[in-house]
Order: C-alpha cells, then structure tokens, then sequence
C-alpha cells in the first residue's frame, strides 16, 4: 500500500552544537523531581500511546518508505507492538514501582524491627540509540520502560532509517514533556556528539562493532550500559524433525523483515540424511509464501541501502557454497530474494559473518555432536538458537548450547511477546528489556533500612569497646547452624528429623504454624461433627 497523501519532512540532523543543551535540559528535568511522581509518568505514557495512534498513518509511510516494510508488518511488529507496551507498562506501573518488603528469609527475626525494604528509584538521565531494521519499535519500546520507571531520555533513532526518525522526533517533541524527552537526529557526529554528554544509562542497540564503541567510551566515565546486539544465530534440524515445519517456520524467520532482524537464523545445521528433503521443504514452502515470487509480493520488504545490499551480495558472490533456493537480486530496488545456499566450511563468506539480511546458508552434519561443536565455533554466546528435533535432541542442545534466547520447534517465536524479556549474552548483548524487564532496567533497586530509636539499647552491641559476649548472643539469635558435615553432605541427625516432625515435613518455621493451625482447626471441626 502506498502512502501519497503523507507529508514527512526531509530528513534533518540536530545541529552539533544544540546537543549539549539537549541533554542539560533532560538532565535539569530529572533534577526538578516530577518524573518521580507516578502520576506524572502515567500521563506521559498515556500521552505517548495516543501519540503512536495518531501518527499510525505518518510512521505506516515511513516504514514503507525506508524499508518497503508492509503495512501488516508494520502494525504488527513496530506500531501495535507499541502501542501493546503502553498498555502494559501503565496496568503494572504501580505494582512494578511500589516498595519491596523484605523479611523471611532475607530478613531474619532481630532485623524485623529495621523496617528493611527496596524502593524503586529511576537511574536518572539515559540515551536510548535504536538500529535500522525495527526503526520504532527497537528504539521507542525501552523509551517506554524508561518512562515508566521515572527517567527522563534523549532518543536517537537511526540516521539509515531517514523518514522514520523525522517522524518520531515530530511525535515526542509534539506531545511529551519537551524538556524530559528529547530526539536527537543523525549519524556518527551527532551520537559520538551525544556521548560525549555524561548519561546515567545509555541503552543501544545495533552492531557488535558500534556497541563497542559506545561501551568503550561509557567506559571512559562508568556509565552503564545495555547493549543489545547480534549474533552468528545457529538453528539445529535433526533427521526426526518435522521437516516440512522446519521449513516453513525457519523462512518465516528470513523473511519478515527481508530477514533483518538480528533474531533470525544464520545458518541452519542439517543432518545430511535429511538434507535434500528439507531443501524441498524450504522451497514448497517458499511457492507458498510468494506464488508469484518474493519480488512481486507485497509482503516482501527490502535491504534498507545500497552498503548492506552490495554486502550481501558479497557473501553470496564469495561462497564456495551452491545457491539451492533463490539468488535473485534487483540493485535498483535494493531487493535480494529469499537466498538459501548449501555449505560445507565454516570458513565460507556465508558462516563469517551475521547475515542480517534475506539470506542464510544450510550446514549438512553428520550427528548433533557435529552440529554442536560447529555451532559452538562459530560463535559460542549468539543472540537466539532454534532446534528442530525430538524432545531430548531439543534438550541437550539447551544445554550444551547458550544463547540469548531460544525457541523449540520454531524460528525467533521467543521474541515475539512484548511482554518477556529480551536480550542477549556473552558478546551478543548486556541486559535485557520488555515487559518488566524494561522497567527494571532503568530502575536502581535501593535497599533502606530505618533503625528506630528505642531499640538503641539493644543495638548497643555494635559499639566499642566490643563485648565478646554480646556478640555471641546476637549471633544465637541471627546466624543459623549448618545442616552438612565438612564432606558436603546433609547431616539427617536427631536434630534434622525433630525439625521435620515439630515443622510437619518443612524446615523453617514459618510454614510449620500454618500447617499445625490447619491440623488443629482440622481436629476440632471433627470433634464439633461428632458431638464431642
Ligand atoms: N539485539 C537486538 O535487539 C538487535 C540487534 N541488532 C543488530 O544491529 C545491527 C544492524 O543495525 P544497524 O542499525 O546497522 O546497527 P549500527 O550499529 O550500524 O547502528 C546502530 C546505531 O548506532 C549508530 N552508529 C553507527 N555507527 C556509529 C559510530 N561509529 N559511532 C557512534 N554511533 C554509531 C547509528 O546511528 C545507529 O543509531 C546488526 O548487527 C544487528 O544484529 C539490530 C536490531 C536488534
Ligand atoms: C487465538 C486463540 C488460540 C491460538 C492462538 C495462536 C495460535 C496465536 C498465534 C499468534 C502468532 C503466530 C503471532 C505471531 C506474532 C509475531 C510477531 C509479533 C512478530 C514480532 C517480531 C518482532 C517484534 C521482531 C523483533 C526483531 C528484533 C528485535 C530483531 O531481531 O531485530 C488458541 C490458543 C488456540 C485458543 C484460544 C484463542
């Protein structure tokens, strides 16, 4: 669907030099206190959900003008998936912010009187970069997290993704609290400008390359960071996989999004005595999905520029591979179609690097030893895996293989709930977000404690001079005798089965007088039943 009767204004970076004030202004907000108020941030939320939903038609056309993305896809993945987060994050903002109680376990008897709970403060100041291939989505879903949890934030959308960020600057600078939540417009100059500010958070996402810049120059003042990258993602089809499934569900996972979207499949590790019949499978399922071809089809996005396009078309120029499904490319539309090619070296152009793109390669092996231990070469922490196999196949390959996340039986199914958290590990990415998980991320949880007065007396064991016998009275009271003997192994003496018995088969006390209430008012119901 084209979008003609759309205005979105020509793309413009933020001059250098306003940056600076930009961020004073973001910071002097949080510093003015109102984003404590949850009050306030429920009308910012609120105000950004109707936001999303009145700028449906500008973001729809400029989704499709910076990556051909279908107005299904779209909704689906970027605005809907938004709007879905606001609603979300305003249900349980009260539950997600409200002080946490501590007491048993954390907390033993003496400490009760301490008043001891975590209260929730927002981290402060934070910059959120956003990647290309998911333009509102990937930046604007941890923007909401960081509203939620009382932050204020300059956003920084993609320069890759022009009409997208003119959009989204319009929105947020129209509609939210101007000083609180700004958008900063550009490329490099514009983000090394931006970190250059000092952030009390900064969340990117994008390249393994770029995150380390941002992280080596966070580094530089200890500002945290969350990075969420990519990865060289493994998929495993064993011989007693539903193979027509596999196939379909796998270029589903290629597809969407022309198959940008660091969650999808690199490669998929076959065992070779399925090979041909999943080649069949994947291409039945690709007649199904473009009858008239990927090119024709409206669903089908396209590469976002002429520098991911060429490099692309590098790694399918430099296999050693053979090509067994699609191949097309058409430069002038940036469009490469569906590419599956068949490899037998890690060392091919199409294991080296992370795709990103339409295009994936099919690893015959001849057990899942093999497939593991490729898998675990290539790259050892990627941001999600996908088995194809029966019940303990899927199993041992969650095992003796990590990732960010996982889907059995699927391609990145894992991750299409905004609701769960997201995010990757070792080198495919720090910290995780969606849901709760977004709150928390830019949320400090502060342990308090609030000693009260009178108990002066009491607390006097602590001062000097020291009473050696103070002490061992507060350590009767406090510390607990271990149950194990010096091998490791759980002493079952008197003392354990005089607990089981007087604790009714728990250990602590705390469920014991629950359950001797239950036995008790058990005992006399029955004896009012019998007339006794
Ligand atoms: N884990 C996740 O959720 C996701 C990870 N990604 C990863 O992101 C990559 C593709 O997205 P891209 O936008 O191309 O990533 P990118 O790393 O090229 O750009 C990301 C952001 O960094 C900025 N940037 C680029 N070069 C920079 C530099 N030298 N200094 C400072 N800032 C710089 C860009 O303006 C952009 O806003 C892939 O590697 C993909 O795996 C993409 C989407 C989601
Ligand atoms: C309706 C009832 C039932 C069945 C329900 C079913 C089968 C629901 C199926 C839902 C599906 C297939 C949903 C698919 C959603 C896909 C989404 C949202 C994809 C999102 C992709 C994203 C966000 C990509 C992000 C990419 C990133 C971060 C990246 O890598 O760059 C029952 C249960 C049968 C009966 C009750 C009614």
């Amino acid at each position: 669907m084209e979008y003609t009767n759309v205005s979105i204004p020509a793309f413009e970076p933020t001059p250098l030099e306003t940056i600076p004030a930009i961020a004073s202004a973001a910071r002097g907000a949080f510093r003015s206190h109102r984003t404590k108020s949850l009050q306030w941030r429920q009308v910012q939320l609120r105000k950004f959900y109707w936001a999303v939903e009145d700028y449906k038609p500008q973001l729809l056309a400029a989704l499709q003008k910076d990556l051909h993305k279908s107005t299904f896809e779209s909704l689906l993945t970027e605005i809907d998936w938004l709007k879905k987060d606001c609603i979300f994050m305003l249900d349980h903002l009260e539950s997600f912010a409200k002080d946490e109680k501590l007491g048993s376990p954390a907390v033993p008897a003496v400490y009760s009187i301490m008043k001891m709970r975590v209260r929730k403060d927002p981290v402060g100041t934070v910059l959120i970069i956003g990647p290309y291939n998911f333009p509102v989505q990937l930046l604007l879903a941890p923007f909401i997290g960081a509203i939620g949890a009382g932050c204020t934030a300059v956003v920084k959308p993609s320069e890759l993704t022009p009409a997208c960020a003119m959009v989204i600057k319009e929105m947020i600078e129209k509609r939210l609290d101007n000083d609180a939540f700004a958008v900063v417009n550009g490329g490099i100059p514009e983000t090394t400008a931006l970190m250059n500010e000092k952030w009390d958070k900064v969340f990117f996402t994008g390249s393994a390359t770029v995150g380390k810049i941002i992280a080596r120059k966070a580094a530089e003042t200890l500002t945290p960071v969350v990075l969420e990258l990519g990865g060289k993602n493994p998929a495993f089809v064993t011989k007693k996989a539903n193979l027509a499934l596999a196939a379909r569900r796998l270029l589903w996972g290629k597809t969407l999004n022309a198959g940008q979207v660091c969650l999808s499949q690199n490669y998929i590790l076959v065992d070779k005595d399925v090979v041909t019949t999943f080649i069949e499978h994947l291409k039945q399922a690709y007649r199904e999905m473009f009858p008239n071809g990927a090119k024709a089809s409206p669903d089908f996005a396209r590469v976002v520029n002429q520098r991911h396009f060429f490099r692309l078309k590098k790694m399918l120029d430099d296999t050693k591979g053979k090509i067994v499904m699609g191949g097309a490319m058409d430069e002038s539309e940036l469009f490469i179609e569906p590419t599956a090619v068949l490899v037998n070296s890690v060392n091919d152009s199409m294991m080296q690097e992370e795709s990103f793109g339409p295009i994936f390669s099919i690893y015959p092996v001849n057990s899942l030893d093999e497939a593991l231990n490729i898998a675990n070469l290539v790259h050892r922490t990627p941001l999600s895996l996908f088995s194809f196999g029966s019940k303990a196949e899927n199993e041992r390959i969650l095992n003796e293989m990590t990732s960010g996340g996982a889907t059995v039986n699927d391609s990145y199914f894992h991750a299409t709930l905004n609701t769960v958290p997201f995010g990757g590990v070792g080198d495919s990415g720090w910290g995780a977000y969606r849901g709760k998980a977004s709150f928390d991320c830019f949320t400090h949880f502060r342990t308090i404690a609030e000693p009260p007065s009178w108990a002066e007396s009491l607390m006097r064991v602590r001062y000097m001079p020291y009473d050696l016998s103070r002490l061992s009275m507060l350590s009767r009271l406090m510390d607990k005798k271990p149950n194990f003997d010096r091998n490791g192994q759980v002493i079952k003496g008197l003392g354990y089965w005089m607990s089981m018995i007087l604790c009714l088969g728990g250990t602590g006390a705390k469920g014991a007088l629950v359950r001797w209430a239950v036995i008790l008012a058990a005992h006399y119901l029955y004896r009012i039943r019998a007339g006794q």
